[in-house]
């Protein structure tokens, strides 16, 4: 069992009278990847906007490493190793390729970076008188992230190498995801999380997404995952957890998922079809 990285404890948010996340437990283990699988309006994404700071959670804790982090803001969790992509894409539209991800990378340094005395405006000051003297260790600095953002971007190949100077604006959507995800990982996160990846993507554009983040696994990055293309999922995963109506209702190796009629029956929204029915619909989905 690898060692515990993140865990997640009774976590509830209401909204009004509807319970979007219902004491959901989830851990997850340095390494690996837990994949968050379930209908829409499920309560996926609320979980992980608790996670990453950008809601507050009713109830329930959160716990990475050795802290509780429940209810920090997003700023703080960043500082401590966690970075997250959005389900619809969010990127500086008027920042080039390379500069979105030494955005990434800027933020890590800024959030490692002593803090000047607490003096309001120093940090910024100083921040400014760097950047105007470049001394040699501020331009070596600079010349190492920007090396460090070209083997991200390198990841993505084609897609994105040769576009370094193009704005984000310019790029299809399909590229803008992928720099999303390259600006994540400028973070150097131990824990990344992805809200589904491959929306709006077509096949071989999701094959592709597949490999990249084989190879972040490959590579020791643990991920947390939500996607509703289920093969890619099952492909991908060391675990799969199942939310309906807030509720986690399985978690379990990705074959045993596949085959639970209960996980069958909230996915596909089939709860009043005989269970015969409900598998041979969910055969031809899971396939
Ligand atoms: N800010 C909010 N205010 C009110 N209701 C909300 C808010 N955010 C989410 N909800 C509701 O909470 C429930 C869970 O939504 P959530 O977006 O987390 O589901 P999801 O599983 O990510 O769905 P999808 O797969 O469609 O993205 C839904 O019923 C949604 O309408």
């Amino acid at each position: 069992m690898p060692s515990l990285l993140l865990e997640v404890a009774g976590l509830t948010r209401r909204f009004g009278g509807l319970t979007a996340v219902d004491a959901v437990d989830l851990r997850v283990g340095e390494g690996e990847l837990v994949s968050v699988i379930g209908p829409n309006g499920a309560g996926k994404t609320t979980l992980f906007n608790l996670v990453t700071g950008l809601d507050q959670p009713d109830g329930g804790l959160v716990r990475f490493v050795d802290e509780d982090i429940t209810g920090w803001p997003a700023q703080r969790l960043a500082a401590r190793g966690i970075a997250r992509t959005f389900q619809h894409g969010r990127v500086f539209a008027n920042l080039t390729v390379l500069d979105n991800v030494l955005v990434g990378a800027h933020t890590r340094l800024r959030a490692v970076r002593p803090r000047l005395g607490g003096v309001p405006g120093l940090a910024a000051l100083a921040e400014l008188a760097l950047a105007l003297v470049q001394p040699p260790a501020v331009a070596r600095e600079e010349q190492r992230l920007r090396e460090e953002a070209r083997e991200i971007i390198d990841l993505f190949g084609s897609r994105l190498a040769p576009r370094l100077d193009h704005p984000a604006y310019s790029l299809s959507y399909a590229n803008r995801r992928r720099l999303e995800i390259a600006r994540a990982l400028a973070l150097q996160p131990r824990l990344l999380l992805l809200d589904e990846p491959t929306a709006g993507m077509n096949e071989s554009e999701t094959a592709e997404m597949l490999e990249i983040i084989r190879t972040l696994k490959s590579r020791g990055q643990t991920i947390l995952l939500i996607e509703h293309k289920l093969d890619l999922v099952m492909q991908l995963s060391d675990r799969v957890a199942v939310l309906d109506d807030g509720r986690k209702i399985a978690e379990d190796l990705p074959e045993a998922v596949r085959n639970d009629p209960r996980v069958i029956e909230a996915y596909l929204g089939h709860r009043r079809v005989g269970h015969a029915a409900v598998q041979a619909v969910a055969a031809e989905a899971l396939a």
